[in-house]
């Protein structure tokens, strides 16, 4: 079999050498270029099974290049070169097509990694294997858009936050992005950012030595070890604090960790997915987000159509569901009574596909014969569209939590705000924002019929928390 090539392109003779000897002795081909126009030629002289780019270049730019190979060559995986910390230029490599980035001093064990991720993306796109059928359900132009943007995204490094509301299928995104692409053999490890209490985040994202605190009794790996060579999906982003957020943009940034306790740093190669139903940019605005680190994990955005943006995905969504209910309870499948079917067709399902899962699940237990009747669906009466935008919601509440007078109006405030919508100032602060929470609480625990779990998802709250609030509210 012929030896892998590899086109190199840089304008320092140093940085060409020394990739040329550490690609050579992993068997690739290399050759290299010191300009634009010479990339150009060589890139039409032959194939090249992966690239380098430096960024700045004496006729042009390294990022015309990347827009060349990803347009004209999309079979040739492009990485770029890039001065050790210079975020802008990896965040604009990324977004024009590049599928990771090396930092300079160039690290031989990254470097090892990287090229065996490109070479294995570059077989998959030349084999067509990343086409493999999606887990997604739903063929309405709304998912088939969502799901392009995933094959798309498959076949890049970069960090992608997946926006939407709750429950429409964010973490089953991420999944595909990491299934898809060349980071499949690599482990998936998913993390709810608002499930694990402050003081044990650092240890649980980086890992400790034993003895570095009290209760270290042994060495353990953090979920970036874990997830070394695959995908470490970071859900309810928006609930890390902000010590954590300093420390996480560290790690993203210089693509290395420092267990607790630990004298050296880890190379870790991680590739960062990471969701919120909260309205992120809001919450840079409010300060309870840092920009420095929206801005990283937000190199793309992938936002998850709601269910009722796309409801032809319905009657496919009831069949599996209802496909599966009979598998786990070994039991012929329940069928819908066409009523049935168009009552769900005309709701506006708050709660997404995790709702629809829910109802569907009640329904089947509740049914006479396996034949779900309208009545069966107990499905809430219309609430009024505001209710739909769980991430204005949150984002209401928290805003309302933290800083009263820029709540807006609205019906979950009603001690703050007079009969105009202006902003009341209340007589007594701690028992206005209480009401405040009282009524958030209270509209997310009615929309999911009680659902603490679920109703705390809403709220991006742990179910822990909304224990504790509901047991200071006094509501039962
Ligand atoms: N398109 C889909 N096809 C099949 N199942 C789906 C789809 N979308 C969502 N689901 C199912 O709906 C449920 C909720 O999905 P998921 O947990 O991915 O949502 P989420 O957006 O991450 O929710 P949250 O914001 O609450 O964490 C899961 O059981 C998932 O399998």
């Amino acid at each position: 079999m012929s030896r892998q090539t590899a086109l190199v392109i840089d304008d320092e003779r140093d940085i060409r050498e020394l990739l040329t000897i550490t690609l050579g002795r992993m068997n690739l081909d290399v050759t290299t270029a010191g300009s634009v126009a010479e990339a150009r030629l060589r890139l039409a002289e032959r194939k090249f099974d992966l690239c380098f780019t430096d960024m700045r270049l004496p006729d042009g730019s390294g990022q015309e290049i990347i827009e060349l190979v990803s347009r004209q060559y999309p079979e040739t995986p492009i990485a770029m070169i890039t001065a050790y910390g210079n975020v802008d230029a990896a965040v604009v490599a990324l977004k024009a097509g590049a599928f990771d980035f090396v930092s300079k001093p160039v690290d031989l064990a990254m470097l090892r990694r990287l090229v065996q991720t490109a070479l294995k993306l570059g077989e998959e796109r030349r084999s067509g294997t990343s086409l493999v059928e999606s887990k997604l359900i739903g063929d309405s132009p709304a998912m088939e858009q969502v799901r392009a943007t995933i094959a798309k995204l498959a076949r890049s490094q970069a960090p992608v936050y997946i926006s939407g509301e709750s429950g429409v299928g964010k973490e089953l995104v991420a999944r595909q992005i990491h299934e898809l692409g060349p980071r499949a053999g690599g482990a998936f490890v998913p993390v709810n950012c608002g499930a694990i209490p402050s003081e044990l985040m650092e240890s649980e994202f980086f890992g400790h030595k034993k003895g570095s605190f009290t209760g270290a009794h042994a060495d353990k790996d953090g979920l970036f070890q874990v997830a070394q060579g695959g995908t470490l999906f970071l859900d309810e982003v928006a609930e890390l604090p902000l010590h954590m957020q300093v420390k996480l943009l560290r790690v993203i940034q210089e693509k290395s960790v420092r267990p607790i306790g630990g004298r050296g740093e880890i190379a870790v190669d991680v590739r960062i997915l990471s969701a919120t139903h909260k309205n992120l940019a809001r919450l840079v605005e409010l300060g309870q987000f840092r920009q420095d680190l929206f801005y990283r994990v937000n190199v793309i955005e992938l936002r998850v159509p709601p269910l009722r943006e796309r409801k032809e995905d319905i009657p496919k969504l009831v069949g599996r569901v209802l496909e599966r209910l009979a598998r786990d309870s070994g039991e012929p499948p329940a069928k819908l009574r066409p009523e049935a079917l168009k009552a769900l067709l005309s709701y506006n399902f708050p709660g997404n596909v995790r709702e629809l899962e829910n109802v569907l699940e009640r329904a089947v237990a509740l049914c006479e014969n396996r034949s779900i009747d309208i009545d069966d669906l107990r499905l809430l009466p219309a609430a009024p569209a505001e209710t739909y935008d769980r991430s204005a919601m949150a984002e209401r509440t928290a805003g309302a939590a933290e800083f009263p007078a820029h709540a807006p109006p609205g019906n979950t405030a009603p001690a703050a705000f007079n009969a105009t919508g202006e902003m009341a100032i209340p007589a007594d602060l701690a028992a206005a924002v209480a009401e405040t929470e009282r009524a958030a609480i209270m509209k997310a625990l009615e929309s999911t019929r009680w659902n603490r779990t679920a109703a705390a998802k809403q709220l991006g709250l742990t179910l822990r928390q909304l224990r504790y609030r509901l047991e200071r509210l006094g509501i039962e």
